[in-house]
């Protein structure tokens, strides 16, 4: 029997949790400080045994993964190394940063046991324990950043068990995840917040601001409602990276200003085909960079009856939602329904079925 414990069951270590309970050979134990969370991992059934004790649970595993906010993991390896562990056990994390972990991994003495960085390139912008989903992960990369002095077996150990998580499981340098994934997750999360706010500023004086934006505003900004302190940790976290990127970043703005000052209407039609261009050989809608789920919006003219027509109508279907959310909080004005689906296939029959039915649908 192989016993996982995972720390902090939220999105990410409820998701893994969710993967590994019931397949054989694996038994799951969730830890949290808080004793209503671990009743809550129990009541839920995402792990097999929930305590408050990281003795407990740290002592009994083979694998640990911790899936604290990044500014949590090297207390946490910390404290693991001063722990009575299994020999052999192996302790990964999936924080969004890996470098400084790694290093701090070398620097402490684990005893008989190994540190794997790990970062599944999958989530959303929800979070805790009742966001989790044993498919979050399917067709995700998921990147492990080994030292070289790692043995090849512990690793091969840690991919195989990560094969329950469906996932593509990549190896990469620490620093090299960081400039990549500071690029390609936390610029956009920065941007996606500071243009949220900017909009927000604008809708103090002029309300219409909110009502009128549409997909492309909503398309470019989901990621602006994840949550503040995991981003607080990672952006902290990744400081120099994120500066470094967030000049360059003013200067393809400052470029575009150029562009406007002088009408340069082929600069400007340049930039648009050539980011065109790069954006079409994006792999298709591969969870975790921005899209994690296959999300649909509906306009909604009021909500009441209006979630038990839609999902009636999408389980006479035999459509499976995986989330529904109204985006608008007023009861009595028009609002937009989120209808989350696990596939691409299920998405594109509800929005068949929908607009069949005289919704408005868009993504
Ligand atoms: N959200 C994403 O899309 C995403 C994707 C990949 C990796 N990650 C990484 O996964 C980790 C967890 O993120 P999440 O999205 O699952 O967050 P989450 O908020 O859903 O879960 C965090 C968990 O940590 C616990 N926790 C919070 N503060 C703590 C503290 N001070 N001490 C101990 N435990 C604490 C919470 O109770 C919860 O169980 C982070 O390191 C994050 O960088 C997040
Ligand atoms: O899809 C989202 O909501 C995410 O933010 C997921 C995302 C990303 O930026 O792609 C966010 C943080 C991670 O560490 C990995 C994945």
């Amino acid at each position: 029997m192989t016993t996982i414990s995972i720390f902090g069951v939220g999105l990410i270590g409820g998701s893994l949790a969710l993967c590994f309970k019931g397949k054989p050979g694996l038994r799951v134990i969730g830890h949290s400080n808080n004793p209503d969370s671990a009743a809550k991992y129990l009541k839920r059934n995402v792990v097999d045994h929930a305590t408050t004790s990281m003795k407990e649970a740290a002592e009994a595993a083979d694998v640990i993964f911790l899936c604290v906010p990044v500014g949590n993991l090297e207390p946490y390896l910390r404290e693991l190394s001063a722990m009575n562990l299994k020999p052999g056990c192996i302790i990964t994390d999936v924080g969004s940063t890996k470098h400084s972990i790694a290093s701090t991994a070398r620097t402490i003495s684990l005893g008989g046991s190994y540190f794997i960085g790990g970062h599944p390139m999958a989530g959303s912008e929800r979070s805790g324990v009742e966001a989790a989903s044993s498919h979050l992960f399917e067709n995700a990369f998921y990147v492990l950043t080994p030292d070289p002095n790692v043995p090849e077996e512990v690793y091969d150990t840690l991919s195989r068990l990560l094969k329950h998580t469906k996932a593509q499981i990549v190896r990469v340098d620490s620093q090299q995840h960081d400039d990549i994934v500071g690029a390609i997750s936390h610029l956009p999360h920065v941007i996606a917040v500071a243009l949220v706010n900017q909009i927000s500023a604008y809708n103090e004086s002029d309300p219409l601001y909110k009502n009128l934006a549409a997909g492309g505003f909503r398309d470019i900004t989901r990621i602006a409602s994840s949550d503040p302190y995991i981003w607080r940790d990672i952006l902290i976290n990744n400081k120099e990276v994120m500066l470094k990127l967030l000049q360059d970043w003013n200067s393809e703005i400052a470029e575009f200003m150029e562009l406007l000052v002088r009408n340069d209407g082929d600069g400007i039609v340049n930039r648009f085909a050539k980011a065109g261009e790069f954006r079409s050989q994006l792999p298709e809608r591969r969870k975790g960079v921005i899209t994690a789920l296959y999300d649909l919006y509906v306009d909604v003219p009021d909500h009441p009856g209006i979630i038990g027509r839609i999902t009636t109508e999408l389980g006479n279907r035999k459509i499976n939602l995986s989330n529904i959310q109204i985006i608008e909080s007023r009861e009595d004005v028009p609002g937009i329904l989120r209808l989350s689906f696990r596939n691409e296939r299920e998405m594109e029959l509800a929005d068949g079925a929908l607009t069949e039915l005289g919704f408005s649908v868009h993504y």
